[in-house]
């Protein structure tokens, strides 16, 4: 059977349970997800500020890092040409781009250093998200946003205020807003004294921050809370109930990363509380293995959970965005895995009789809510699948795989 087909055979059998597959892959078409420049590289960067620092990690050394933007640039262009749709891309500051012979601190970036991303972007006609890098830089060894030390603190407020106006320029270059997400490492590795004192110097810097005149219609600035990171296993300072109390009170967003939580907490039924007290939710999807390992997005029950919550939800109020990076298989390939899962997962979502099954609920019929759950799970999604990519003119199934095999022979093995 070709695909057409099979997506015939599929069509009718969601048809029976009252989906229609055609809007269902329409509505997929324009759920754009931001892939994040840093898988290519290992959290490296361009700005040569210090080694990767705060807490997180890349593990592994397969062949083909990217070294220099241009190779990045090639990776992150051949990584979007096999996943179908449209989507966006997330940069870090430290991703900032230099003439011979310049450099520039991070409180001094300026939106020229980002042009060549803006014309990498245009190139494709898709959006830039951005953040500030408050790691891997000598300034953050100890604490940044939270300091006590009031230089390093006011180093740390110019440096998200410049990430502010670039994130403005990106906007204003790519005709969408941008979503400008704050991450700081700080914490303590051991039972703190004051937890206080640390919170209130965020608090403020982020008020001194956001106390400039931006334009919030192009701006989203969202905040990233996270439970713990290596070497801050007792206390982080921006914590979950920080940035939920302060985004609430100053008009701004929470990002929910999904590796950023207790091990037993699920980003997945957080996402409708949110979504009832903030217009939009921003969110990093990863998969954590015990920890924050940020290993490559699955097609697994929560990266679906997820995706039905996003539907369910509205997926116009939710800034999607990947975060992983794994450096022990080919890079191109963690992007596109990540990538097409999420996917799969949100078409997934979207092939549900989501009405239905709401009802069931409300009349509380448990027994035929579950049943039907159930037996959704074998119905042929991956032939509704194939089909998306085949009319997207990317590779179904793992065809794509031997383009990726090709650029590892040809280009990244090259990399020495
Ligand atoms: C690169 C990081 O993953 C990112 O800035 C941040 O979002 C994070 O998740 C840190 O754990
Ligand atoms: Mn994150």
């Amino acid at each position: 059977m070709t695909i057409n087909e099979r997506y015939e055979a599929a069509r009718e059998a969601y048809k029976a349970v009252g989906v229609n597959t055609d809007e269902a892959l329409e509505a997929l078409k324009r759920i754009p997800i931001s892939m994040h420049c840093w898988q290519g590289d290992d959290v490296i960067g361009f700005d040569g500020a210090g080694g990767l620092s705060g807490g997180i990690q890349t593990t592994g050394n397969y062949p083909g890092r990217a070294r220099n933007p241009q190779e990045l640039m090639n990776d992150m262009g051949k990584a979007l040409s096999l996943i179908p749709g449209k989507h966006r891309i997330n940069l870090h500051a430290s991703y900032a781009i230099f003439e011979e012979g310049e450099w520039a601190d991070r409180d001094q970036l300026e939106p020229k250093h980002f042009a060549k991303w803006v014309e990498f972007a245009k190139e494709r006609g898709i959006g830039i998200d951005f953040n500030p890098t408050l790691f891997s830089h000598p300034k953050a060894e100890n604490a940044t946003l939270s300091s006590e030390d009031e230089e390093i603190r006011s180093f740390w407020i110019r440096h998200v205020q410049a990430c502010i106006r670039i994130s403005e320029y990106f906007a204003g270059e790519q005709g969408t807003p941008c979503t400008m997400n704050i991450w700081i490492p700080d914490g303590f590795k051991d039972v703190p004294a004051d937890r206080t004192s640390p919170r209130a110097r965020l608090k403020d810097s982020l008020d001194q921050i956001l106390s400039m005149d931006y334009d919030k219609t192009k701006v989203y600035v969202a905040v990233e809370s996270k439970v713990f990171g290596i070497g801050m296993e007792s206390c982080t300072v921006g914590s979950h109930e920080f940035y939920m109390n302060y985004a609430s009170k100053n008009d701004i967003l929470c990002l929910l990363d999904s590796g950023h939580y207790h091990p037993t907490e699920v980003v997945s039924d957080k996402i409708s509380s949110m979504l009832l007290f903030f217009d939009k939710v921003a969110l990093h999807v990863t998969r954590p293995v015990r920890w924050d390992s940020d290993h490559v997005v699955l097609f697994d029950d929560e990266t679906k959970e997820i995706a039905k919550e996003i539907i369910r939800g509205g997926a116009d109020r939710i800034l999607l965005a990947l975060d992983f990076f794994d450096a022990s298989i080919n890079r191109l390939s963690a992007w596109i895995v990540g990538m097409r899962n999420m996917q799969k997962a949100l078409l997934n979502a979207l092939l549900l009789p989501n009405e239905t099954l709401a009802r069931l609920q409300e009349e509380r019929e448990f027994t035929e809510q579950m049943m039907l759950q159930e037996e959704l799970k074998l119905y042929p999604v991956g032939d509704v699948w194939n089909y998306f990519c085949e009319i997207n003119g990317v590779p179904a199934k793992e065809d794509w795989f031997e383009e990726v095999r090709s650029y590892e022979k040809e280009v990244l093995l090259n990399r020495k």
